[in-house]
């Protein structure tokens, strides 16, 4: 049985320079602005307010690195949980944003310590062209210690015809809701085989 025994906020950086020291194996949250990247944060460490959520688009502006504790029966796995800034809509101006896009990028084709990509797709939206383009993108980039994951957010928002619509293109899609903490479980012990391998119990 997996379990996250604790969870806190370490460190803001703008930029790849203001990280924390490589070493922790890192999962890396990407998606666009909205999507809920703060709020599954939340709901996978049983923190609300851990990582900051708004209604509002463009909420989080920073990389922001969380220090995440699992248990697995008696050992402890240490791993960083890092919530990104969101691509597409912001409401700022056009070279900050520019600016916040190349920290991201950055941060994403450099940093050693990130093990799984975690992409999050809005299931209400499932097909656009920027995720497309995002998944493209990670493909390409990804290193062979390196794993990507779709997880399709906000599915209590969903009817039952649009689930199978998704299932139907995506046999194995993690459908999870923040709100409802539906999936959030199953989607926990995707991320934690795919950093330290099958779960024996
Ligand atoms: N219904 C529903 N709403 C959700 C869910 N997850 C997040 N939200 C809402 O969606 C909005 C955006 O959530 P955030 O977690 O801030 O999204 P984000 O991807 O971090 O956004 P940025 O930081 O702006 O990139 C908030 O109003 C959340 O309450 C969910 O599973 N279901
Ligand atoms: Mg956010």
């Amino acid at each position: 049985m997996i379990k996250v025994k604790d969870a806190f906020f370490v460190k803001s950086a703008s930029s790849l320079e203001e990280t924390t020291p490589e070493g922790i194996s890192e999962v890396a949250f990407i998606g666009r602005s909205n999507v809920g990247k703060s709020s599954i944060i939340n709901a996978f460490t049983n923190k609300k307010g851990l990582a900051k959520s708004s209604s509002t688009p463009g909420k989080t502006r920073l990389i922001n690195f969380f220090n995440v504790l699992f248990t697995q029966e008696d050992k402890t796995f240490n791993v960083q949980f890092v919530d990104l800034p969101g691509f597409g809509y912001a409401r700022v101006s056009r070279s900050m944003k520019e600016e916040w896009q190349r920290n991201l990028t950055r941060y994403i084709e450099k940093r050693v310590s990130i093990r799984v990509f975690v992409h999050l797709i809005d299931s209400r939206h499932p097909f656009l062209e920027s995720d497309h383009d995002v998944h493209a993108y990670l493909e390409k980039l990804i290193r062979p210690d390196q794993k990507i994951l779709r997880i399709f957010t906000k599915s209590d928002k969903l009817k039952q015809s649009d689930v199978s619509v998704i299932k139907k293109h995506y046999p194995d899609a993690l459908l999870v809701s923040s709100s409802n903490k539906k999936g959030i479980d199953k989607a926990l012990h995707a991320i934690f085989e795919m950093l330290f391998g099958v779960e024996n119990d």
